[in-house]
C-alpha cells in the first residue's frame, strides 16, 4: 500500500483544571491514505475540531505522532510547521474567515503573499481560481456584499489557490441554507475525484455521504465502527 498522507500515533490533548487535566483527544490512531474523503463526527465537545486544528497545525499543543507524507510534524520547529502546512493544506472555516477589508479578489491573493512568486504569477493564479468558481463578476466586491453560499465559495478557492494535497473544513456548510450547502459538497466532492484528500468536520449525515468513510469521536475516543 501507498504511504498514508496523514498517519496519527497516540496524539493526545488535555487541558489543565483545578485538581488536574481535563481530556480532549485520547490515544488518537488514525490513518488517511492520499485521495480519501473523510468525516469526523460526534456528539459536541467530542473533540473532531480540535482533531481538525491539529491536522491543520493550527494548534501545536499535543502529544503523540504525527506524520504528513511521511515527514515527522512532532519534530518539526514552528517555522517549518507553518512552511509545511502552506505548501500542503488548505482549511474552510464555518465562519468563512475572510478579510473585511479585502475585496475577493484581494482575499484569494492572501496565501500566496508567503510565496515567492511574480506579481503576473499571482495574478494569473487569482484569475484561475475566479474563473474557476465562478467569481469573476464578483472579484472587486467585499465579503459583506456576497451571500454566505458565495463567501464560503470564496473561502473554499481561497483554501485551494495554493494547490494543497490535503482540504480540511470545519463544518463548511454550518451557516448555509440547504441549496447551498449541496453546491458546496458537490464542489469537495469534485475536488476529491480530482485528487485532493479531503477530511471534513460535520455534524450532518447527508454531509457525510458525500465522503468515503466516518470516523466517529466520543469525549476524545475514536470509536470502533460496529
Ligand atoms: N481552553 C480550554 N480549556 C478546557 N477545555 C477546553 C478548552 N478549549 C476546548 N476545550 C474542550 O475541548 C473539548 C473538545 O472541543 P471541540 O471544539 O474539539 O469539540 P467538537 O467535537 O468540535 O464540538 P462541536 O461539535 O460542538 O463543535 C470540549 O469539551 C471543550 O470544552
Amino acid at each position: 500500500m501507498s504511504q498514508p498522507l496523514v498517519s496519527l500515533r497516540n496524539i493526545e490533548k488535555s487541558y489543565p483544571i483545578a485538581g488536574g487535566r481535563t481530556w480532549v483527544l485520547r490515544r488518537i490512531h488514525l490513518d488517511v491514505q492520499p485521495g480519501e474523503f473523510v468525516t469526523l463526527m460526534g456528539p459536541s465537545g467530542a473533540g473532531k475540531s480540535t482533531l481538525l486544528s491539529i491536522l491543520g497545525m493550527l494548534d501545536a499543543e499535543w502529544t503523540g505522532e504525527y506524520l504528513l507524507e511521511g515527514r515527522a510534524v512532532h519534530s518539526l520547529k514552528p517555522k517549518d510547521r507553518a512552511e509545511l502546512a502552506k505548501g500542503t493544506i488548505g482549511f474552510v472555516f464555518q465562519q468563512y474567515h475572510l478579510l473585511d477589508g479585502l475585496t475577493v479578489a484581494e482575499n484569494l491573493e492572501v496565501p500566496l503573499s508567503y510565496r515567492n512568486l511574480k506579481r503576473s504569477e499571482r495574478e494569473a493564479l487569482v484569475a484561475d481560481m475566479l474563473d474557476r468558481f465562478q467569481l469573476v463578476g464578483k472579484k472587486d466586491l467585499y465579503p459583506n456584499q456576497l451571500s454566505g453560499g458565495q463567501q464560503q465559495v470564496v473561502g473554499i478557492a481561497r483554501a485551494l489557490i495554493a494547490s494543497p494535497k490535503m482540504l480540511l473544513a470545519d463544518e463548511p456548510t454550518g451557516n448555509l441554507h440547504s441549496t447551498q450547502a449541496k453546491q458546496i459538497m458537490e464542489m469537495f466532492q469534485a475536488l476529491n475525484r480530482e485528487g485532493t484528500t479531503v477530511i471534513q468536520v460535520t455534524h450532518s449525515e447527508s454531509n457525510a455521504a458525500y465522503g468515503h468513510r466516518v470516523v466517529q469521536l466520543a469525549d476524545g475516543w475514536i470509536q470502533e465502527p460496529r
